[in-house]
């Protein structure tokens, strides 16, 4: 057992005495913690237990720990660098008075133990030292490979299966089996594993998660839980959380209501946090918040893993997000991330309202989709010409996508003229499940609809919207697929040399159309992207490639900066920030294949420039506590990105 016990080891080695006083005394450099070995199990609490042997070491750990300066913040993921809720990986002091008095142990196993250990098991990779070290001689067979086999055997098993949600259990078992390993396969092949772990599968995979489900990947609070959510937060076995991600699954994607299952959300988004963004996996968080589901056919489904109960609504929610939104804050401090992702309309606004002022929060799909969005667009004027004041928008869906995007535009094409907000939102033109957004309507629409009911005579059809607004840009965002149609395309078509078409909706069942319908119905003339990914398409003998238009260019990137300037809230002149370093991040060769988006194969330096942006804006609107700031921040964000490598033991 390599253990690292810090409430005990100082009152083992009498160094310090012992109780309160004395573990307020280990806030000092981690190197001086002492690792020491066992051959022993872990007590039920993970806590080390008996038959102590001395030396053992993580060699690269305790460099990190010596480099323990603000220059390795976010990323490193030395086993003390969790902190033991008395440092935080700035060397910060993040204990709360309950913390100091609640003693703890992270421990890394040795034989078996350490094998079934995610965090620290590197297969047929430990060496033979390792081996003879770690009591693993016989445990293993008798091949050494280096980590650079492992995945090129690891995305061999992974292409045998054809069926994606084979793929998508394959990708969580590795997780759950040698996170390193995980994530140097995931960051090494994106763009055919994205789909994979994230949308489309991801859907498919929250839609069976009951049956799916085998071991627990994050903190499921249910309305069980009311009272008793700062004691369920202390049950996960990581203390130092840098980015949670909640939702409460009641908008999954365009799939609706999943309930509890909207767990794989939150999973998905958080190991993209990691693989894209560089947040080392052990400060990340997945929260599904359980009040209940509204979907019948989960109720009535024998392997639903949720309450059996319909939605609490009103003040029972309200409070158990509030209890919820005030024990993070207890536990984790209040520079903690919460991403807001897949709540119903209804909720999602009102939520980031009232937490933006008190917490450090955004919803990913209301400012996130809006960031990438406004990239793109950013982007496609070099390939239209003129700038965003030029263009008409029209949006098939008025929700938190579309409004988000709506009102980003609209906010950028103002500070871009001068002209005011009110003004530059009357280029955008919206229609929700009732038809075109007018002034008529304004009584009976929710809040945040109502700034773009502009005047106009009542549409219901689509296709007439298009016909009388004559947009430039029509983007989707309804949830709804299939809703492209061949006439829809074909009249905005008719209408722009270059149409810019947005079919935003996921998972790809519910893509407003395809981009085969996209290219073909414009004969190739549509700038298209998608929320989730298409292949390739050949139209008149010649290749289309499709963009991605989803928020994971952005909320990896932008969570980063916020975590590495210490930011306290979030702003919107951030996302603007964020979606600029997106859109510079189109080359000439990009654009040369008539896209918008980079590719998603080279989103860790993407995102290291996004992170920079977002932290030079927190530092410019004084959001931000890490001072001083540092001198290049692209160098300083992609410093303190986690590497998956693995370390040595001796
Ligand atoms: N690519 C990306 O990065 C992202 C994609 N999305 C996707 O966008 C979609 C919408 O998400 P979100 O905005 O959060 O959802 P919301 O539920 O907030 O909004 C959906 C909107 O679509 C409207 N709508 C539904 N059906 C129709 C229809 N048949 N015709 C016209 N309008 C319709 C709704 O109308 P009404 O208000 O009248 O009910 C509502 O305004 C989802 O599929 C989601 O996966 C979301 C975030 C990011
Ligand atoms: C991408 C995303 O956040 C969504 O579809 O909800
Ligand atoms: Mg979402």
């Amino acid at each position: 057992m390599i253990s690292l016990n810090r409430s005990s080891f100082l009152s083992n080695s009498g160094v310090n005495g012992s109780g309160i006083n004395a573990q307020r005394q280990t806030r000092r450099p981690l190197a001086y913690v002492r690792i020491v070995a066992s051959r022993s199990n872990q007590d039920q609490k993970g806590r080390a237990t008996s038959e102590r042997s001395s030396g053992v070491l993580v060699e690269s750990t305790l460099k990190e720990m010596k480099d323990h300066t603000p220059s390795t913040p976010v990323g490193v993921d030395p086993d003390c660098a969790v902190g033991g809720g008395v440092k935080d990986v700035y060397g910060e002091d993040r204990a709360t008075e309950d913390q100091l008095v609640t003693p703890w142990t992270v421990s890394v196993a040795s034989g078996y133990s350490l094998l079934r250990d995610p965090h620290h098991n590197k297969g047929l990779a430990f060496s033979e030292k390792e081996r003879d070290a770690h009591y693993l001689r016989g445990l293993l067979p008798p091949t050494v490979v280096s980590h650079d086999l492992q995945v090129k055997k690891m995305m061999h098993n992974i292409r045998q299966y054809q069926v994606p949600l084979q793929k998508y259990m394959a990708m969580m078992d590795l997780q759950e089996m040698n996170e390193r390993l995980f994530y140097k396969l995931l960051m090494e092949n994106v763009e055919e594993l994205l789909p994979v772990v994230y949308t489309p599968t991801v859907g498919e995979a929250c839609q069976k998660y009951g049956s799916i489900f085998r071991r627990p990947q994050g903190l499921f609070i249910s309305l069980k839980e009311k009272g008793r959510i700062l004691e369920v937060l202390k049950n996960w076995p990581e203390r130092n959380i840098q980015v949670i991600v909640v939702t409460d699954g009641e908008r999954i994607l365009g799939l609706g209501d999943l309930g509890c299952q909207g767990m794989g959300i939150p999973v998905g988004k958080l190991s993209l946090y990691t693989a894209l963004g560089g947040v080392r996996p052990s400060a990340c968080l997945p929260v599904t918040i359980d009040v209940g589901t509204n979907n019948e056919k989960l109720l009535n489904d024998e392997f639903y893993i949720g309450l059996r109960q319909r939605r609490a609504t009103g003040q029972e929610y309200a409070e158990l997000l509030h209890e919820f939104m005030t024990a993070v804050k207890q536990n984790y401090g209040e520079k903690v991330l919460i991403q807001f992702e897949d709540f119903a309309n209804h909720n999602a606004f009102d939520l980031l309202e009232k937490y933006g002022t008190t917490h450090l929060v955004f919803n990913d799909d209301i400012q996130g989709t809006a960031s990438v969005v406004l990239a793109g667009l950013v982007a496609a004027q070099k390939l239209v010409g003129g700038t965003l004041a030029d263009h008409r928008f029209l949006f098939l869906g008025a929700g938190e996508a579309g409004t988000g995007i709506a009102e980003l535009i609209a906010l950028e094409m103002s500070k871009q003229t001068g002209v005011p907000l009110e003004e530059t939102r009357k280029n955008i033109w919206l229609v929700d499940s009732k038809g075109l957004i007018v002034s008529s309507r304004k009584e009976s629409l929710q809040h945040f609809k109502k700034p773009w009911a502009h005047e106009h005579e009542p549409v219901k059809e689509l296709v007439d919207a298009i016909k009388s607004i004559k947009p430039t840009v029509l983007i989707g965002t309804s949830g709804v697929g299939k809703t492209f149609t061949k006439e829809v395309v074909e009249t905005v078509a008719a209408l722009n040399k270059k149409p810019i078409i947005l079919a935003l909706s996921n998972p790809t069942s519910q893509s407003e159309c395809t981009a085969e319908e996209a290219y073909t119905w414009s004969q190739g003339r549509a700038i298209f992207a998608s929320g989730s990914p298409f292949a390739p398409v050949e139209y008149g003998g010649k290749v289309y490639v499709p963009g991605q238009a989803n928020n994971a260019y952005i909320f990896p990137g932008l969570g980063l900066g916020l975590i590495m300037s210490g930011a306290i809230r979030v702003h919107d002149d951030m996302l603007l920030a964020a979606s600029e370093a997106l859109a510079a991040q189109v080359t000439q060769e990009i654009y040369d294949k008539g896209l918008i988006f980079p590719p998603f194969a080279n989103i860790r330096k993407i995102s290291a420039h996004i992170a920079a942006n977002v932290a030079a804006k927190a530092y410019e609107l004084g959001l931000a506590t890490r001072l001083p700031q540092p001198d290049d921040l692209v160098k300083y964000a992609e410093s303190c990105m986690y590497s998956p490598a693995y370390r040595h033991y001796r």
